[in-house]
């Protein structure tokens, strides 16, 4: 597609009936979207159980080969993509990176409106995981979406004006964002947070979807002893919790940044927790308690906020192990009787199956190797494996940190019965920092110079195990894998399936493929030209079927390192059968060259790994070993860069773009013994 032309067709009759059609959408839209022909994809998951399974079939396992770009539309950044685009009659409401939304006439390709909500990117190193946004919410007309810097903007669907915004973290303390996308429910705007790394309490808020007015509020975690607990949830969750660890001062964590479904039927809302904070649950909590509600699944009543019932899937969390990952909401016939379930992949790497209607545990089987619990009893409590709360020394966690499956949507297909999601493992050591205190930035202490508050040593040793990524169909009935395809790489993007008997993913080596749902088998691939994250979209336009996904590599993994050679910006790509528009031009990469020849004093090399572990570390990868995302690696840039280190780090040019300013915090001294970390280590992989 040619340059994207602003407003170009808002002004014709045709297009402007179609934008209204978003005034069709309401919660009745939403839920029977699903069970209906699924023309048009309306919430993030779908609908409200958010299964992404897709009754359309006109693209299927016997025609999926004849698939062809239809049109592919530019998005304008170059930061990781994690937005499902949601369609309405044939018009895409779509977010790239830095909260930016664009509305796009899939007849086309080409751009009706674009918003811009103007986020600070001087303050990008606030959210822990890339300027990522995974997408818009619609109801009765309007476009809602969560800006990075925390605020919830409501915009006018058919003309991208801002109809109302609301800061949803005012009055907080802590380091807030939002990245996950809203849903509306009841007429209500439904949205979480993040911060859970930089020392937030995690909080889930309702807004009149018409006016902004906050309807209620519901925390995750006890808040600070010397004010009053908020409601019964709180009373019961702070007997959990030890208050000796001050755990209100590091705000306790909990964030629930990602995932939100409901049931229209038993009326509840249900909310995936994050991690503790800090990570630490001894730091946190020095005498133990599971520290209610972290990393669980939360029912809530949508119209009061009130809690309901919990299930901890991680209780005393301590490795970061959050219940954020997308929930799915399914009936599914076991041991003879019809459940209503949740089904869930969280980062800890078991599958859960639980039940619905009172949050009572069914089953759970892990999807990976793990080595922090051998499995759940039959209360639906984790029978943990000691060595792995010990903190004293250094523990290779599996799954690490990045988690066993991420924030990657995953999918349920009813006729096969199985659900589908990217597994990895990212390696990770950890080990308790005893002598951590709450907002302390100090060298060796992982990006400390940023807030980071996660009261973790990392990779004190070389973690053992090695980094996997795999595409997994998962049995949730007989909790077993029904068939699975390995990657090379961690990262891998969410999944869409359908009545067409496919299953559709991205990659994080740059390529979208679709797999026989019930085989495994591989039918077909697309090259992407950069990894990709987010879960592919299909709906119909004029009575024609297309597939949609939204790409562009980043987000906590990829922003320090890829598995493309290729680079190319934010985009769309439509594929219809018989399509044949041409791929854009990627730009190939440059060959990675090691940093050569800086000149610098080898004895300032081990201050300089200190520093750049506090500040460097998280964004820019370790140097020459890992080989740069979003963000460049410092250890293959031209020497001109490092020789003149001091002129990016303070107030440099980056900083726009959201690096830290480190004038005040780095002397020159400081800056010579990174030059020293950086051209040495490059020296010392260097092949003799
Ligand atoms: O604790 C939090 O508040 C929080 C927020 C986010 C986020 O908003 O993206 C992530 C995480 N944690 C996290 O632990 C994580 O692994 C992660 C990955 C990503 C991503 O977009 O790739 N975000 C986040
Ligand atoms: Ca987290």
């Amino acid at each position: 597609m040619g340059a994207p032309i602003a407003q170009a067709q808002a002004t014709d009759p045709g297009t402007q009936a179609r934008l209204a059609a978003t005034q069709r959408v309401d919660s009745n839209f939403i839920r029977t979207n699903g069970a209906g022909k699924t023309a048009d994809w309306p919430s993030y998951g779908l609908d409200y159980a958010e299964t992404r399974f897709s009754k359309l079939d006109q693209v299927n396992a016997g025609n999926v080969k004849q698939l062809g770009l239809a049109w592919s539309y530019n998005l304008e950044s170059t930061r990781g993509v994690e937005a499902t685009p949601l369609v309405v009659d044939g018009i895409m409401y779509v977010t790239a990176s830095w909260s930016v939304v664009h509305a796009i006439d899939t007849r086309t390709g080409q751009k009706l409106w674009t918003f811009d909500p103007k986020v600070d990117k001087t303050k990008a190193y606030k959210g822990c995981c890339d300027v990522v946004n995974r997408g818009v919410a619609i109801y009765e007309g309007k476009v809602y979406f969560g800006a990075f810097d925390g605020r919830l903007i409501a915009l006018d669907a058919a003309t991208g004006k801002m109809i109302w915004e609301k800061n949803t973290v005012e009055g907080q303390k802590g380091a807030y964002s939002i990245t996950g996308a809203p849903r509306v429910i009841k007429g209500k705007v439904v949205i979480g947070n993040s911060g859970a790394e930089y020392g937030v309490r995690g909080f889930v808020t309702a807004y009149d979807a018409k006016t902004g007015a906050q309807k209620w509020r519901w925390f995750v975690v006890p808040g600070d002893p010397s004010k009053p607990l908020e409601d019964a949830s709180m009373a019961k969750a702070v007997k959990t919790w030890d208050p000796s660890g001050k755990y209100w001062e590091a705000g306790g964590g909990g964030t629930a940044w990602d995932s939100i479904t409901y049931d229209p039927e038993l009326n509840l809302m249900y909310v995936g927790t994050g991690n503790g904070s800090p990570w630490s649950h001894k730091l946190r909590s020095p005498k133990g308690g599971d520290n209610l509600y972290l990393s669980s699944i939360v029912a809530i009543n949508p119209d009061t906020g009130k809690y309901v019932w919990h299930y901890q899937e991680t209780p005393g969390d301590n490795w970061d192990y959050t219940a954020t990952q997308p929930m799915i909401l399914a009936n599914l016939k076991i041991e003879g009787k019809s459940r209503k379930v949740i089904m869930h992949a969280p980062k800890n790497g078991f599958f859960f199956v639980i039940d619905r209607t009172n949050g009572k545990f069914i089953s759970a089987k892990n999807f990976v190797p793990v080595n922090w619990a051998t499995g759940y009893d039959k209360n639906g409590r984790p029978i943990e494996v000691p060595a792995a709360r010990d903190g004293s020394k250094p523990y290779d966690a599996i799954p690490g940190p990045y988690g066993a499956h991420n924030w990657q949507s995953m999918s349920f297909n009813p006729q096969t019965g199985l659900a589908y999601f990217p597994s990895q493992h990212i390696p990770i050591n950890l080990m308790d920092d005893k002598d951590w205190k709450f907002d302390q930035a100090a060298p060796a202490k992982p990006q400390s110079g940023t807030g980071w508050n996660t009261a973790k040593l990392l990779n004190v040793e070389q973690p053992k195990s090695k980094l996997a990524g795999r595409l997994v169909a998962w049995d949730p009935v007989a909790q077993k894998e029904a068939w699975g395809v390995d990657y090379g790489a961690p990262s891998n993007g969410g999944t869409l399936t359908t009545a067409g008997n496919l299953v559709f993913q991205g990659t994080a080596d740059g390529r979208m493929v679709a797999y026989n749902a019930k085989s495994g088998e591989k039918l077909w691939e697309a090259p992407t030209g950069t990894g990709v994250l987010a879960a592919p979209v299909t709906y119909l336009v004029d009575g024609k079927q297309y597939v949609s996904v939204a790409v562009g590599w980043g987000g906590n993994y990829g922003i320090a390192q890829r598995h493309t050679d290729t680079l190319a910006p934010g985009t769309v790509y439509t594929f219809a059968v018989g399509g044949t528009a041409k791929m854009p031009d990627y730009v190939q990469k440059k060959a990675d060259k090691l940093v050569q020849g800086v000149k610098y004093d080898p004895a300032k090399a081990e201050l300089g790994t200190y520093l750049y572990v506090e500040h460097c570390l998280a964004c820019h990868g370790v140097p020459a070993v890992n080989n740069g995302g979003t963000v460049p690696n410092l250890g293959y840039l031209d020497p001109a860069y490092i020789e003149n280190l001091d002129k990016f780090i303070l107030k440099g040019p980056a900083t726009e773009r959201g690096m830290p300013d480190f004038t005040g915090k780095l002397s020159m001294g400081d800056i010579d013994a990174l030059k020293a970390f950086i051209q040495g280590t490059a020296d010392a992989v260097r092949p003799k």
